[in-house]
């Protein structure tokens, strides 16, 4: 019998890191809180020889190239509708870019052969021992693993209950980001990426959805102290982010009307987990909920990398999980600490106050800068990768609970 892991998240990391224990022979279970996959979100990037290497020993590389965006160029504008600044492609789609949604689907099929996934399914309560970890899921069942990972993002469940409340480990970083989908009135082509309306402090952007040209996608982001209101009331969130744009032209007025109509909402404060221990005894974190951060700190990337090396690690250890989740971080914690650097400076970047605004458009209207920044982005993301391809077990050894492999 393999070593039995429950995995809590079947967004990126989860899948990711179910993947890879699957093929080392782990028996893997993902609970994930949502009825189905969740395929929301816009645009992911991947930038870089490690996270492409990363995807090449996944096996997902070459669908990843079929159905990647072809990039997303971004163009920043004032009230009269006068462009201010254009950001190329390489500059917010990386090396491969695809949509949020397609890369969880992706991820999910390569994983389900040795995968026993839960939908609607997610911990209460955890109890650890020398046996094992003793879970209960919100639908009464009870059961003993050898290992749980939390891979269930920036707001983790498993983080709360293994380490303590969330405001120990989440940090908001002055900025609230939206997103959600409207009619394409503005007619925005598939190669043509966003344009966005800056005044200081906000940031209120319409893009290609990239998947249906009759849908665009709106993109808010706004300065604020951290607010207090319920993650489940869209309309709450609605009405926060119409007061924070009240007042504002450009198409403003119009994105503000579909939001009202949007049953999609993605809302979330810009911020950064920081969590001192990745793991504790039998239960470790990876993905966003050990060191997220909301937006530009190429948390797919990272989360993707995380899971790579937690599940090597695993397999390389023999059983030791101690000296596994040691190594995992010791690997990991720099880099990713590295990668969450964008995500501290997003929300600035995207939605200056007013001197940011006239710096950041006037250097990087620079090819000079730009060229620089985006190379920068790239290096943040290299690390001396360990391979871990002997760990791999043969096809027809593979454990499937409960299923044939396909
Ligand atoms: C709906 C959605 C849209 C997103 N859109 C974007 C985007 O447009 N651009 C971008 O850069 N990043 C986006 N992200 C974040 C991005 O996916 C992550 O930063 C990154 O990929 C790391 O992935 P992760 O697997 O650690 O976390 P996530 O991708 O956040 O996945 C976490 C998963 O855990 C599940 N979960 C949460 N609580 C529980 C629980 N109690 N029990 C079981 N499962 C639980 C969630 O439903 C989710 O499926 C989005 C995330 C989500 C969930």
């Amino acid at each position: 019998m393999g070593t039995k892991v429950l995995i809590s998240g079947a967004g990126i990391a989860g899948p990711a890191l179910a993947l890879w224990l699957g093929r080392y022979g782990f028996e893997v279970t993902v609970a994930e809180a949502a009825p189905r996959l969740r395929g929301g979100g816009q645009a992911v990037d991947f930038r870089g020889t490690t996270h492409l290497t990363v995807l090449e020993r996944m096996g997902v590389l070459d669908d990843l190239r079929r159905i990647r965006t072809g990039g997303s160029p971004m163009r920043f504008v004032d009230e009269s509708g006068r462009t201010r600044l254009h950001l190329p492609t390489e500059f917010a789609g990386g090396d491969i870019e695809v949509l949020r949604g397609d890369l969880v689907h992706v991820l999910y099929e390569h994983s389900r052969p040795f995968t026993d996934y839960r939908f609607g399914e997610s911990v209460t309560e955890l109890r650890q021992d020398a046996d094992g970890v003793h879970v209960r899921f919100r639908s009464g069942e009870a059961r003993t693993f050898d290992l749980v990972v939390g891979a269930d993002g920036l707001h983790s469940n498993v983080r709360r209950l293994a380490h303590g409340p969330e405001e120990r480990y989440v940090t908001h970083l002055g900025h609230y980001a939206a997103g959600w989908s409207l009619p394409n009135y503005l007619g925005i082509g598939p190669g043509e990426g966003s344009v966005g309306l800056n005044v200081p402090g906000r940031l209120a952007a319409v893009g290609t959805s990239h998947r249906d040209p009759e849908t665009a996608a709106a993109f808010f982001v706004f300065a604020s102290p951290a607010l207090t209101y319920d993650r489940h009331d869209q309309e709450q969130q609605k009405a926060i982010i119409a007061g924070a744009f009240a007042g504002t032209g450009w198409e403003v007025p119009r994105l503000l009307a579909s939001l009202a109509e949007a049953d999609d909402l993605y809302f979330d404060s810009i911020s950064r987990a920081d969590v001192p221990n990745w793991s504790t005894g039998r239960v470790a974190l990876v993905g966003d909920a050990a060191c997220g951060a909301t937006i530009g700190g190429m948390g797919t990337g990272t989360g993707i990398v995380a899971a790579y090396v937690l599940a090597g690690e695993l397999a390389a250890a023999a059983g030791d999980h101690t000296a596994a989740f040691a190594r995992y971080e010791g690997l990991l914690r720099g880099y990713a600490q590295g990668c969450q650097k964008g995500g501290d400076r997003a929300g600035k970047f995207l939605a200056p106050g007013a001197v940011g605004l006239r710096l950041r458009n006037w250097s990087l209207n620079r090819p000079r800068i730009l060229d620089w920044m985006i190379e920068e982005g790239r290096k943040a993301t290299h690390l001396d990768l360990p391979d871990y391809r002997r760990f791999e077990t043969a096809p027809d050894r593979i454990s499937t609970p409960g299923r044939p492999l396909r």
